[in-house]
């Protein structure tokens, strides 16, 4: 068969310790902010019924409104630190951040722009003033970057003629100035974490795209470009031509959460999801659901047991805070968290077959797995069956680990762990220290 130049360049997980921990952060947060947060979702009192972050695309939007909304970006309660503060008390342990939406709004001064923060009456360095604040707390930092700039002149969403191409060429040579800018400036950074790349202009430009991506490790050893960057010189996304995901991880769980292991083959992967049911960006009215901090916990669970991690999304108001409800949920979720960390951080699939009481993680590393328990069956017996030649030497409450829990055998391969009458109000954590055997 053809080898693909363009293609994946890795067969399997990288092993490296810069993508080790980010395989165990298990819960991140991601912010959406810019000049669609002006907005919130409405104008003139009628309500934009996409996300709120698209409304510049919306049909009843004039494009002049919008691009000369940044005039009044001025979020007087902006306090990166408070932010900072937030997502630690909620137990996340890395961030992404928009620094360029859609949009094309830079929320760094860049030099190759005049449509950034700098021109606005903000004026301050928001990405400087939110890597260092977050990596002051120990939360690692991540680059949300749109490649699609709906602002600027030489975006293309496909190249039909000569002119596209000649225009694009400066787009690409625009794009990768941005990139290197957002290193330089913010080396602290982790990773880049880039959106808008769907179109044919970018699909068609994976020798280009290609190049790039290997620039940009090469001038940030260690950094973490997921799937969604790049496509093969097919215009393969995520997955090339042959079958291998391109890029570190699996970037295509937006606001979905695979249900098995089998469906993320074997591949690193996170899940970005939204509190309300759609919508990045502040919106004035949330339409819909929007989750619970339980839901929220099951969530994260969910995803750890299957490998993964989950990153759930905020949306600041135009001023610079949060709305009530998000921040209630980082505040409950950090309860949880505080007391049951040891079940997310540093865990991975364990393998063993999901019962419906709730999700299994494995400690990366030790012989442990954790029963984090959702759903208490009316009989208050949790079935466990560990997987092939694994045995169970003891069961406790993560929460009271001098109180060993009975197993009673079932089977050749199961048990039954009786659970004490009480009520049930919160999700738990059961640890099951294993060895060898059976
Ligand atoms: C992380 C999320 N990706 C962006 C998108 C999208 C999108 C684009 C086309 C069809 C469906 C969804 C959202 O605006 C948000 O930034």
């Amino acid at each position: 068969p053809k080898v693909l130049q363009h293609g994946a360049h890795r067969v399997g997980k990288r092993t490296d310790v810069e993508m080790a921990t980010w395989r165990g952060y298990g819960m991140g947060q991601f912010i959406h902010w810019g000049v669609y947060s002006l907005f919130g979702g409405e104008l003139n009192g009628n309500y934009y019924n996409g996300a709120a972050e698209w409304i510049r695309s919306w049909k009843d939007m004039p494009n002049g409104v919008y691009d000369s909304a940044y005039k009044q970006f001025n979020p007087s309660s902006f306090d990166a630190t408070q932010w900072a503060k937030m997502a630690k008390q909620m137990g996340v342990r890395y961030v992404t951040f928009t620094t360029k939406h859609h949009d094309g709004f830079c929320l760094w001064p860049s030099k190759y722009t005049d449509y950034t923060i700098a021109n606005s009456p903000c004026k301050k360095d928001i990405v400087k003033q939110v890597v260092d604040a977050y990596t002051k707390e120990g939360i690692d930092v991540y680059l949300y970057f749109s490649i699609m700039d709906w602002h600027n002149p030489d975006w293309r969403y496909d190249l039909k003629t000569k002119e596209d191409s000649v225009a694009f060429e400066r787009f690409k040579l625009f794009t990768k100035k941005q990139l290197t800018e957002l290193l330089q400036q913010y080396p602290q950074t982790k990773g880049l974490w880039f959106d808008g790349t769907w179109d044919n202009s970018w699909k068609k430009s994976g020798a280009f795209t290609d190049t790039l991506e290997q620039y940009l490790k090469t001038l940030h050893p260690g950094l973490i470009i997921g799937s969604r960057f790049r496509a093969d010189e097919f215009g393969n996304r995520h997955v090339d031509a042959t079958g291998v995901l391109m890029g570190d991880y699996e970037q295509g769980w937006e606001r979905k959460i695979p249900k098995t292991y089998a469906d993320v083959h074997g591949n690193d992967w996170d899940c970005v999801m939204t509190i309300p049911e759609n919508g990045w960006g502040y919106q004035k009215k949330w339409l819909g659901h929007w989750k619970t901090t339980n839901e929220i916990l099951e969530m994260t669970a969910q995803c750890v047991s299957l490998g993964g991690n989950f990153v759930l999304n905020f949306g600041p108001k135009p001023d610079g805070t949060f709305r009530p409800e998000e921040v209630e949920i980082a505040k409950e979720a950090g309860e949880w968290m505080k007391i049951n960390n040891a079940a997310i951080y540093n865990c991975e699939y364990a393998g063993w077959e999901k019962q419906d009481w709730g999700y299994y993680t494995k400690k990366t590393n030790e012989n442990k797995v954790y029963m984090i328990v959702f759903n208490v069956p009316v009989s208050r017996s949790l079935k466990v069956k560990p997987s092939k030649n694994t045995l169970v030497d003891k069961a406790y409450l993560l929460t009271a680990p001098g109180k060993t829990l009975s197993l009673e055998k079932l089977d050749y391969d199961a048990s039954f762990i009786q659970l004490p009458s009480a009520q049930y109000k919160q999700p738990f954590v059961i640890v099951l220290e294993t060895k060898e055997g059976g």
